[in-house]
């Protein structure tokens, strides 16, 4: 089975108004609730593509409950959530319908105790024993160390799991000297840890930090790969309207799926690409649209670049 972390899991908000302007007062004219949290929606579609998947992190107070009893509807994912005394946190995506443009806010999280770490960390090291790969996903409520995530890279590799990481800041840079398999950071992430802006520079100087392969997400350009077999761009037909909450988690599911299924670097890339795009045409995060994917596939432009650094 396919295992993805996510330490601050979020009960998802998305709020859709007409017209979203600072200082004013909005009537919001659609809402939707979902489990989220990246590895939440990295879950729910390698559980689309058929995949068994299992979630950790934490889950806590009325909003875990919400969450959990979400889940529990889901074919093929397995809730391993440890149990804490604070909170779940909210997060919220307001979405323009007017323009398509979203704005996102993220509570911090509750704070995790040492001992609710500590239960954490038992609980991974017993989930790795039965899993093929696994993806550590997003930000770190508060009380957990920073380190975490480095940590949780050296344990995998300890166990022979394939890892990859998807966070940012020092989380990141901290867990990317841990040598993971995969890092997806986003253009953003990317230049924030490199301190370069040119896609292709900033992915050779991230996975010179430590990673067996980086994989860019850069939205509209697709992804950007730069992997010991060898380095690719892979590319949608054409921009793709819509809310691009989750496409980066869309991605990480199609590079996970691909390497449990053995498919070669550029096939994994394709469909990484194909489903991120369909997700910003699905209205909330950690869905994809399966009709706009399966359309996209065969579309996607995967291309090989010189892997001359
Ligand atoms: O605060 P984090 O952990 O970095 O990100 C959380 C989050 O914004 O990321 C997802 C989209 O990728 C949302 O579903 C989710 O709630």
């Amino acid at each position: 089975m396919i295992l993805t972390v996510t330490l601050n899991t979020a009960l998802d908000i998305t709020y859709r108004v007409p017209s979203l302007r600072p200082h004013a007062s909005h009537r919001v004219t659609e809402v939707t609730e979902r489990p989220g949290g990246k590895g939440l929606n990295v879950a729910r579609v390698v559980a689309a593509l058929g995949h068994p998947v299992t979630v950790t992190g934490f889950a806590g107070g009325g909003t875990g409950r919400a969450l959990q009893n979400a889940l529990t509807g889901i074919p093929r994912i397995t809730d391993a959530l440890v149990p804490v005394a604070g909170a779940t946190r909210r997060t919220v995506a307001v979405v323009d319908t007017a323009t398509g443009d979203t704005t996102q806010l993220n509570e911090p999280g509750p704070v995790i105790a040492p001992a609710e770490w500590s239960a954490f960390l038992e609980a991974y090291e017993h989930l790795l024993q039965s899993s093929s790969a696994v993806a550590l996903c997003g930000s770190l409520p508060p009380g957990v160390p920073v380190g975490a995530y480095a940590h949780l890279v050296r344990a995998a590799r300890a166990a022979s799991v394939p890892v990859l990481l998807d966070t940012s800041g020092e989380p990141l840079r901290r867990g990317i000297a841990a040598r993971p398999d995969f890092v997806k950071p986003n253009a953003d992430e990317l230049a924030e840890l490199t301190g370069s802006h040119e896609p292709l520079q900033a992915t050779r100087d991230a996975r010179r930090r430590g990673a067996r392969a980086v994989v860019a997400s850069l939205g509209a350009q697709g992804l950007l790969a730069v992997a010991p077999e060898g380095h690719w761009q892979a590319t949608p037909p054409s921009r793709v309207a819509g809310n691009p909450t989750g496409a980066g988690d869309s991605a990480v599911a199609g590079l996970l799926s691909g390497l449990v299924e053995h498919l070669p670097w550029p096939d994994r890339l394709a469909r990484a690409a194909a489903l991120s795009a369909a997700t910003v045409r699905a209205p909330v995060a950690g869905e994809f649209d399966r009709a706009a994917y399966e359309e996209l596939l065969p579309r996607v432009a995967v291309t090989e670049r010189a892997t001359a650094a």
